[in-house]
């Protein structure tokens, strides 16, 4: 089995049933396949003992049934049970029931109570059933595992229509978005992915393409530095400081030049020339002082990749050169202030970006620029494609879209990062891997992760100031990383 990371939805979940149908398995043959695999990983985790399955009408359902006669067989004490009438079982390949020797029960306080461990297989494409809150609770009083997804949690986006909570979720062959996005995977516990019936062959969706971010998509084309390297020729980054919150270029910055841009250059309002200069012993500070110092410096230097927006003021200076960068054609991110000096006229900005450019906005800075109606991959896809830039959407869930309707969804960020500054290394560490010749979409891939290790490798007490310096050792595991994973057959972003 090839690993990888898409994400399935409800809908190309269907497509690959209907493939595999297509190519003589029969429906059987998978709920076989998919129960056999998850009683196994739950008889990895729990010896036998008394566990009642919740079965819904629905594939899932299904798979909870198979599921149960296996547990059965490998000696558990196991009862069924189904909302409404026992009757309504689901068995939609029609010929389930005959292997069935366990009563089907109607789900209802007595059926819960006695068991040690319950198994959520209510999920699926039907519909959901509404669980009365005094079964809700007794099921919140044992481990609690789910197949699929956890009943109420919407696979394809994360929305959560009730509060059951699962200690673990067994999804089968691919996660599915809703096991990453908030506040679905809040409900999931411990997410992990069995090999079920469906072969990765017959797996893999059609367009669009949402994955989960792992270094698998983007190392091979991470710039480490080669032996031949020179700091001219390994980057040369360009970051705009502002004045008077310096704090956040000068964060930026630090994160750019540990990313391994081989020359980080600070462009700095001069009345805060001596804070970057002290503050920044490596880098090479450009006072700007009369309106065309920027023009004259981006003209004269050779960067490669710039950043903007960082503790700058979201008006028409900060516009302009926006504008200035974009017309250099050379890799941009666009982050904090220089996003929001665009809120009057998106138009103008996406009008003006072409080749490699990145946007980082959190909410509220998406908001000012486009629509937000839709789940977050919807806004996050309809912004790369109306942009026409890669679109960082920051959270405990970032969203990374590519314009060509790719999405990548970041799963390994703690909620540390939620501190002042933590965007700023996230725009730094970006441009330091853009300006190593990093292709936009990898690049934002790979520096979200980063920036999400790092914060995990450092721990509770974390402030901004600490992820630059835990990147050295974010980027030797990684390092330690490439060379196997190089070896494997990944649907490269
Ligand atoms: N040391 C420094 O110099 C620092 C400077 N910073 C700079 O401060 C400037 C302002 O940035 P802010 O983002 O604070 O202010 P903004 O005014 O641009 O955005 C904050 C507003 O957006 C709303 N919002 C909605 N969703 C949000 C979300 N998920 N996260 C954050 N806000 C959300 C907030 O309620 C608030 O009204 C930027 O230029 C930034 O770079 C900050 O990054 C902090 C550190
Ligand atoms: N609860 C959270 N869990 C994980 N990551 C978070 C959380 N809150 C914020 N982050 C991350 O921290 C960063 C905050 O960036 P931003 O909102 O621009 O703040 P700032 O302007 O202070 O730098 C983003 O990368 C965001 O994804
Ligand atoms: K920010």
């Amino acid at each position: 089995m090839t690993p990888h990371s898409y994400l399935l939805t409800t809908a190309q979940r269907q497509q690959a049933r209907q493939r595999a149908f297509a190519s003589g398995i029969s429906a059987t043959d998978l709920l076989e396949a998919d129960g056999r695999a998850a009683a196994h990983e739950l008889r990895r985790r729990w010896s036998a003992r008394k566990v009642t399955v919740l079965c819904g009408p629905s594939v899932t359902g299904a798979r909870g049934f198979t599921c149960a006669r296996h547990l059965a067989e490998a000696g558990f004490t196991v009862r069924i049970a189904v909302p409404g009438a026992a009757e309504s079982a689901s068995d939609p390949a029609g010929e389930l029931s005959k292997f069935w020797s366990i009563p089907v029960e109607t789900l209802n306080s007595t059926v819960i109570g006695g068991a040690d461990l319950f198994v959520d297989a209510l999920a699926g494409a039907g519909s959901l059933p509404s669980l009365l809150p005094e079964i809700r609770a007794a099921l919140a009083r044992r481990p609690l595992i789910a197949l699929d997804i956890p009943c109420g949690v919407d696979p394809d986006n994360g929305a959560v229509t009730f509060d059951m909570k699962a200690d673990l979720t067994i999804a089968f062959g691919s996660k599915s978005p809703g096991h990453l996005l908030l506040p679905g995977r809040l409900h999931c516990g411990e997410v992990v992915v069995v090999e079920g019936g469906l072969s990765d062959a017959l797996a893999i969706p059609t367009e669009p393409a949402t994955f989960e971010n792992i270094p698998a998509l983007w190392i091979q084309q991470f710039p480490w530095p080669k032996a031949e390297g020179h700091k001219f020729n390994r980057g040369h980054a360009l970051i705009c400081g502002g004045w008077p919150m310096t704090g956040a270029a000068r964060l930026a910055a630090r994160a750019c030049a540990r990313a391994g841009a081989g020359i980080t250059t600070l462009a700095a309002p001069s009345e805060a020339m001596m804070i970057y200069a002290i503050s920044l012993e490596s880098m090479i500070v450009h006072p700007i002082s009369l309106p065309n110092d920027f023009t004259k410096l981006i003209a004269t230097s050779r960067f490669s990749g710039a950043l903007i927006g960082p503790g700058a003021e979201a008006d028409e200076d900060t516009r302009s050169r926006t504008l200035e960068l974009l017309r250099t054609g050379r890799p941009l991110v666009i982050d904090a202030g220089a996003l929001s000096a665009f809120s009057d006229a998106p138009e103008d900005l996406y009008a003006a970006i072409c080749g490699s450019c990145v946007l980082t906005p959190h909410d509220g800075e998406f908001s000012r620029l486009f629509d937000t109606g839709g789940d977050k991959l919807i806004r996050a896809r309809r912004a790369a494609a109306r942009s026409g830039a890669v679109v960082v959407l920051k959270g405990a869930d970032t969203v990374i879209a590519d314009p060509d309707g790719r999405v990548v969804i970041n799963g390994n960020a703690p909620p540390t990062l939620g501190t002042a500054g933590a965007g700023d290394v996230l725009a730094g560490l970006i441009t330091g891997l853009l300006s190593q010749g990093m292709a936009a979409f990898p690049a934002a891939c790979a520096a979200v992760w980063l920036h999400g290790e790092a914060a995990e490798a450092f721990g509770p007490g974390l402030i901004a100031e600490d992820l630059p310096e835990m990147l050295p050792r974010v980027l030797l595991s990684l390092l330690n990383m490439a060379h196997p994973a190089a070896a494997l057959d990944q649907g490269a972003v």
